[in-house]
C-alpha cells in the first residue's frame, strides 16, 4: 500500500463567521497526482494554503511527510519546507529579480553552495520546466503568462521537492499551452516520483494528469476516487461537473490521445 504523505484530520477553516471547512479529512499518497475540485468558493485554495503551512486552520491536524505542520518546532519546519514546493496561480515571482535569481531564492537555504553551483542548479530547473535557455536572464514582466507559470514551477522544483502544490496551473493558458503544461506535470510526476496536489477547474488537466480526484463540497472532502468513479457519485454538483458536456469533451480528447500513443 502506498505511503501516506499528507494526512489531514478534522480540519476547520473559518473567516469571521464564514465557515469554509468543517471536519475535513484527506489523505494524499506518495507519487500520486491528486486533483482537487469543487465549486467556486468551496475552499480549494484555502485548503492548499493550510496544508502547505501558509495559513493556520481554526482546528484540526495537518501532517505532511511525518511532520505536524502546525505543532512542529522551527527546525523541523525548515527541513519540511525544503521537501515541499508551491506554485501559485500567477507564478508569484519577485518582479525585481530575473528568472534565474527567482529560482535561486529557495536554493539560498542550502549552506555551502557556491554562487556558480546555485546558478547552474537554477538553470537546470528552468530548462526542466520547459523554458527556453535564455529565459533565465529575463525579468517576470518580460515573460508571457505561460512562461511565468513555468518559471514559478521551476522555483517550486528548485530543491528537488517530494511534494508539489500547484494552484490552477493552466488557468489563463491557451489550449496548446495548457496541454503542454499537463504533459509536463505528468512527466515530472512519473520521472521524479513527485507527489502533486493540484487545484484546478480544468477538466482537460484532470483527465490528462490526475491519478485521483478529491471533491470539495459541503465544507469537507465529499468524495475521493479515480476520475471514472466520479461518474457514479450521486451528488448534484459532481453529476453536473463530471457528466456535463465539457467533461464529455475532455474524456473524448483523452481517449483519442491514448489511441494515438
Ligand atoms: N484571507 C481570507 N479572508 C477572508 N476570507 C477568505 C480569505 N481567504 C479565502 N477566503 C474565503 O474563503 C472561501 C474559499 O476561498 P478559496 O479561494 O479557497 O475558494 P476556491 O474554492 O479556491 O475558489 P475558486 O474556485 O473561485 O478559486 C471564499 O469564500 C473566500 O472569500
Amino acid at each position: 500500500m502506498a505511503e501516506t504523505v499528507i494526512e489531514v484530520r478534522g480540519l476547520r477553516n473559518q473567516f469571521g463567521t464564514h465557515v469554509v471547512h468543517d471536519g475535513l479529512d484527506l489523505d494524499v499518497y506518495r507519487g500520486e497526482v491528486l486533483g482537487v475540485v469543487g465549486g467556486s468558493g468551496t475552499g480549494k485554495s484555502v485548503l492548499l494554503r493550510t496544508i502547505a503551512g501558509l495559513q493556520a486552520p481554526a482546528a484540526g491536524e495537518v501532517r505532511m511527510l511525518g511532520t505536524d505542520v502546525y505543532r512542529a518546532r522551527e527546525a523541523e519546519l525548515q527541513t519540511l519546507s525544503e521537501r515541499v514546493g508551491v506554485m501559485f496561480q500567477d507564478g508569484a515571482l519577485f518582479s525585481s529579480l530575473s528568472v534565474v535569481e527567482n529560482v535561486e531564492v529557495p536554493l539560498r537555504a542550502i549552506p555551502d553552495l557556491t554562487a556558480e553551483t546555485r546558478e547552474a542548479l537554477a538553470r537546470l530547473k528552468i530548462s526542466l520546466s520547459g523554458l527556453p535557455w535564455n529565459a533565465g536572464d529575463k525579468y517576470p514582466a518580460e515573460l508571457s503568462g505561460g512562461m511565468r507559470k513555468r518559471a514559478g514551477l521551476a522555483r517550486a522544483l528548485a530543491l528537488d521537492p517530494e511534494v508539489v502544490f500547484l494552484d490552477e496551473p493552466t488557468a489563463g493558458l491557451d489550449p496548446i499551452g495548457a496541454a503542454a503544461f499537463d504533459d509536463l506535470i505528468r512527466s515530472l510526476s512519473r520521472t521524479m516520483g513527485l507527489t502533486v496536489f493540484l487545484v484546478t477547474h480544468d477538466l482537460d488537466t484532470l483527465y490528462a494528469t490526475c491519478d485521483r480526484i478529491a471533491v470539495l463540497a459541503e465544507k469537507r472532502v465529499l468524495v475521493t476516487g479515480t476520475i471514472d468513479s466520479m461518474l457514479d457519485v450521486d451528488h448534484p454538483w459532481v453529476q453536473e461537473y463530471f457528466r456535463g458536456p465539457r467533461a464529455r469533451a475532455a474524456r473524448d480528447a483523452i481517449a483519442a490521445h491514448s489511441a494515438r500513443e
